[in-house]
């Protein structure tokens, strides 16, 4: 495409990369002129998917075009030409943004490039130009209050905006709060925006809502007779291609078509095999009580889910087994480096068995293994792109790419409506989508996955492309902090992971009475826990090496390998080895810990001082889920045994709070405070490190408070001047969270 507008550019700086698309080029590619580009930066797929609702209601129920971007793919600084451009060519064009915060106020991975671009426009003072000025924009930002740092990149994205000369059209930005109802939020956003939306655009149409069978499919389902081998996706994520693996001396490995030596990232995740997996719970579990309007509570899915194993229903409760996973995960020959603190992401991929059982729900298991595409469907205005690689087999599509374990959300339940003509289930599902209109918390009621849904109401018939192609959103990687540090075994890396079991209730569509006990397994702890227990089995590794063939429909990555890649972070061991570290992690929330004692442990050997090393570890019952506890009692021996032999040794102090040992509930925090003189001790005069890591609803506040309360109690200082200490601890990096 030509351009023949000009806008001096340089000035605002060069895009962080240049393998960028070009949003405008596509805009000139489509003939209409009212158009909407949705954006969105997302860690997990919830800002992901709101755009793509949006996306799609506003083409279906709005008929306004609207394009649906990963804001990582494009050079965002053409929005400064886009209102110059849309001038030029007499289009009208809304730009929107959903964007989520991660870390400390931190944008997402897929959204940094947008960002340093944005920071690096701002410091260069920009805003004087009023650049944006003809742009229209919408935006929405999604966070969770508990974070100091609520919905920073929505906010500061709408500030920038705002200075730029942007103008919202709905005259304000909507925010979704993850500790409350984030769909509820964008329910509510999207109730006001709508009808903005088609006054900007001076559309005639009114927002069709109730109006049946207005889903129109976004793609067509092409099966191929034959594929080249090496077109075909076998559930890799890589845009280079195909991968494939090979065994030689005793090892597996992928069999790189380039020669360079393979740099694992993000979008090509590293093959590691588990060298060493263990239970780290003895005999824990949960107990629910069972609510009276529980009609049959019996247990279900206990096929595919071991649910006998794992749950008991007795005297109207339910006990579900509580189980923490350690894993070992092998890096050799991998060129991957770590530190101790870092995020390792996992791709997990859905249990086989719940693959096909949907398979057979939706009644293609006779086509499960035929190679697809999905092709734009001509009928449909949507433009987004398909979550699956493609060709592929659809058990590929549902193995690797698709999440099928997500519980349904209300979008999802709209389309589903759309393919039932049986009158109890037509029924049911306006009842759902009726009750999330008039208060979007009901949706807890309906907290049900695909196949389970499926199950309830046998006649509702999907067709496939509509479920790989519009249905599930795609499997996000999950993001584990590492529980191991390089320096003891550059070669491994630990995670220590607790299995997510909960219980869910299932309905029944013709009486919408909850029926039916379901035991829910997260998608990513449930996969780790499959590959924990094949590994269990003798022979378990050979049998992995036999599966790995080449016949293009039974291919696929190894089973018992799990794909990772590194997610570095701030969350590290202070340079200067002598200062004190105070670390505050109960539950898995030792697992940093675990390696910054282990590097800690490594300092000292090498004869190196190190700095008095305090773990404030919590749990329920020592003997329950202490977790590491005779790893850490061996490791105080081994540095009392130094001291004793002359040998330099530091002071590792490990102060335990057990919460249910007693009837008197003792948290972290109860033991912080215990300590209250030697903390205040160690911040003050031996500028100590503090670390906090596990949960941010309740721990990390209750935390901070404490600290602060110490710094009042035994500080004396006034609410002022602990403010400005923490503030002050934060920004010299001495005061560090890793919650979530
Ligand atoms: C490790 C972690 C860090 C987070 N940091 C913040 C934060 O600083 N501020 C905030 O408002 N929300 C924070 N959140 C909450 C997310 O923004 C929120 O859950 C959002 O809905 C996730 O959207 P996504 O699925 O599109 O990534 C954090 C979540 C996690 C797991």
């Amino acid at each position: 495409m030509e351009k023949n507008y000009t806008v001096d550019l340089d000035k605002y700086g060069e895009y962080p990369r240049d393998d960028k698309e070009s949003f405008i080029k596509e805009l000139n590619d489509i003939e209409e002129k009212d158009v909407v580009l949705v954006f969105f930066g997302t860690q997990t797929g919830t800002a992901e998917e709101f755009a793509t609702t949006f996306s799609q209601e506003i083409n279906e129920k709005l008929h306004i075009q609207s394009l649906l971007y990963d804001i990582e793919e494009y050079d965002m600084s053409e929005l400064l030409e886009l209102p110059l451009y849309c001038k030029e060519k007499g289009k009208n064009v809304v730009v929107s943004f959903f964007m989520s915060t991660y870390g400390e106020g931190e944008p997402t991975d897929n959204a940094i490039d947008f960002w340093e671009w944005l920071q690096n426009c701002v410091e260069n003072d920009v805003n004087e130009d009023k650049p944006l000025k003809d742009l229209n924009y919408l935006l929405f930002g999604l966070g969770n209050k508990t974070y100091e740092m609520y919905d920073f990149v929505g906010r500061e994205l709408n500030r920038i905006f705002k200075n730029w000369g942007g103008a919202s059209i709905i005259g304000e930005f909507g925010e979704g709060d993850d500790n409350e109802d984030t769909e509820g939020d964008f329910q509510e956003w999207k109730e006001k925006t709508y009808p903005c939306l088609l006054k900007y655009f001076q559309s005639n149409t009114n927002v069709v809502e109730d109006e049946k069978n207005l889903f129109v499919p976004s793609f067509n389902i092409k099966y191929l007779d034959s594929s080249n081998d090496k077109d075909v996706f076998i559930g890799e994520l890589s845009h280079n291609g195909p991968r494939r693996w090979g065994y030689k001396d005793n090892a597996i490995f992928e069999l790189n078509n380039s020669p360079n030596k393979q740099e694992y990232d993000a979008k090509h995740p590293f093959y590691a095999k588990v060298s060493q997996s263990k239970q780290l719970f003895q005999d824990c579990y949960d107990s629910y009580n069972i609510s009276s309007n529980v009609k049959d509570s019996k247990l279900y899915d206990h096929d595919t889910l071991d649910a006998k194993n794992i749950c008991k229903i007795e005297n109207n409760k339910i006990t579900i087994k509580r189980e923490c996973l350690h894993l070992d995960i092998d890096i050799s020959n991998s060129n991957i480096t770590y530190n101790a603190g870092d995020h390792v992401a996992i791709y997990a991929r859905n249990n086989e068995f719940i693959v096909n059982e949907l398979l057979s729900l939706l009644g293609i298991s006779d086509k499960a293994d035929s190679i697809i595409t999905l092709e734009k469907n001509p009928k449909s205005k949507s433009h987004i792109a398909a979550n699956i690689s493609m060709p592929c087999t659809i058990r590929t599509a549902l193995t690797y790419y698709l999440d099928i374990n997500a519980n349904l959300k209300i979008r999802q339940f709209e389309i589903i409506s759309n393919y039932t003509e049986n009158l109890e289930e037509q029924k049911y599902y306006n009842n759902i989508i009726e009750d999330f209109k008039n208060n979007s918390a009901n949706m807890e009621k309906y907290q049900k996955t695909l196949p389970q849904l499926l199950k309830e109401c046998p006649e509702t018939k999907i067709p496939i492309e509509v479920v790989l192609g519009d249905l599930l959103p795609r499997i996000m990687p999950r993001y584990y902090s590492i529980s191991s540090s390089p320096k003891t075994n550059p070669n491994t890396l630990s995670i220590t992971a607790i299995l997510v079991r909960y219980p869910h209730f299932t309905t029944s569509s013709s009486d919408l009475q909850l029926n039916k006990m379901v035991y829910k397994e997260g998608l990513c702890t449930g996969y780790l826990n499959t590959i924990y227990k094949s590994l269990q089995n003798e022979g378990a590794i050979e049998q992995m090496i036999n599966e790995l063939n080449y016949e293009v429909t039974n291919l696929h990555p190894p089973k018992l390998m799990l794909p990772i890649s590194i997610r570095e972070s701030s969350f590290k061991l202070p340079r200067d080895t002598t200062l004190p570290i105070i670390m505050i992690g109960p539950g898995t929330g030792i697992a940093p810990f675990r390696g910054f004692i282990q590097e800690r442990m490594w300092e000292i050997r090498q004869n190196k001082t190190v700095g008095k090393t305090i773990l404030f570890f919590g749990c329920r019952n020592r003997n329950q889920d202490y977790l590491y506890r005779e790893e850490l009692e061996s490791l105080c021996n081994e540095l009392e045994e130094r001291k004793n032999q002359n040998k330099k040794s530091f002071e590792l102090q490990i102060i335990n709070a057990f919460s249910r040992e007693t009837n008197k509930k003792v948290y972290v925090q109860h033991r912080l405070a215990e300590h209250g003189e030697m903390i205040w001790e160690l911040i003050r005069e031996k500028r100590a490190h503090i670390y906090i890591c596990g949960d941010a609803n309740n721990m990390a506040k209750d935390v901070q408070a404490c600290i602060e309360n110490i710094a009042k109690t035994v500080g004396g200082m006034g609410d002022n001047q602990v403010n400005i200490l923490i503030k002050d601890l934060k920004l010299k990096g001495r005061f560090h969270e890793d919650v979530w």
